[in-house]
């Protein structure tokens, strides 16, 4: 599994675009029949994508995690993104229709991915972090997550923030996640911007169409970069980092991190006029 190390802001100010892809950027994990994870020493969160088109695919037991299975002290959070798919954890089934999550505790040894139709394949996203205590598996459909209407029209960021995996909803060791998504006209994500020292964050961007591309802004509030990223990367963002990002067109993403709580609204802001 790769592995993507931590990086200090100081030395971040001295990056290039291509530094910075390098470091932080995790693309073309989406492969037909494949699993593909990343180690990051954020939060030792690991990152990755599951492509289950003719057959089934079983989540590995990496030789980096030192564990008997996968899962023996991870938790994992699962977002299907594409067609409808099934996950069976330890032999029980879950459907999940783009858009739906599922939980997997800790200590759950077998973890299985595959499609309804290889016409229409699913496309699984993945967060997994340490885990400290056994929390059930749990499935939540969109209908079901907590939503926030956020932005405005006139700031092109009208958007749905669904919370699944947060100190209301889904119960986790640490793992929080959603999904959001930006209404037809509006492009910007997380604008105005923040921060959180307490967690890191990884952003994955789907549902981007074919030929548009996405700005995704990092760095500290007066020392920002910036990189143009596609459809299925993923881009991770250290905990004194800003994570946001502007579409040629409107498009999805999900959010998910890790790290001292659970809690969503633990943000740190920046206001605009203060951005560089
Ligand atoms: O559109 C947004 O704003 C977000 O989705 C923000 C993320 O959820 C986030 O950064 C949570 O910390
Ligand atoms: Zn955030």
């Amino acid at each position: 599994m790769k592995v993507l190390h931590s990086v200090h802001p100081e030395d971040f100010k001295t990056y290039d675009t291509a530094l910075i892809r390098e470091r932080f950027l995790i693309d073309g994990t989406v492969q037909t029949d494949v699993i593909n994870c990343v180690y990051t020493h954020y939060d030792r969160m690991i990152v990755g994508t599951a492509n289950p088109v003719n057959g089934e695919l079983m989540l590995e037991n990496y030789s980096n995690l030192k564990a008997d299975c996968f899962l023996e002290r991870r938790e994992i959070g699962i977002i299907n993104v594409a067609g409808d798919g099934t996950i069976i954890a330890d032999g029980q089934a879950y459907e999940l229709k783009k858009f739906d999550c599922l939980y997997i505790g800790k200590g759950v040894k077998q973890v299985l991915f595959s499609s309804k139709s290889s016409m229409h394949p699913a496309v699984f996203y993945m967060l997994s972090a340490p885990a400290h205590k056994a929390y059930p598996t749990t499935f939540m459909a969109i209908s079901d997550a907590a939503k926030v209407e956020a932005g405005d029209v006139a700031t092109a960021n009208l958007r749905t923030i669904n919370k699944y995996i947060h100190a209301d909803g889904i119960k986790s060791c640490q793992l929080v996640m959603g999904l959001t998504i930006l209404k037809p006209g509006s492009v910007w994500n997380t604008m105005p911007p923040h921060t959180h020292d307490r967690r890191m964050e990884a952003y994955f961007y789907f549902d981007l169409p074919e030929g548009q591309k996405i700005v995704h802004y990092m760095g500290e509030g007066k020392e920002t970069r910036h990189i143009m990223v596609n459809n299925y990367d993923a881009v991770v963002s250290p905990p004194w980092s800003i994570h946001a990002g502007s579409g040629t067109s409107n498009y999805n993403f999900i959010w998910g991190m890790a790290g001292e709580n659970l809690d969503y609204t633990d943000m740190d802001a920046i206001s605009i006029s203060d951005l560089r």
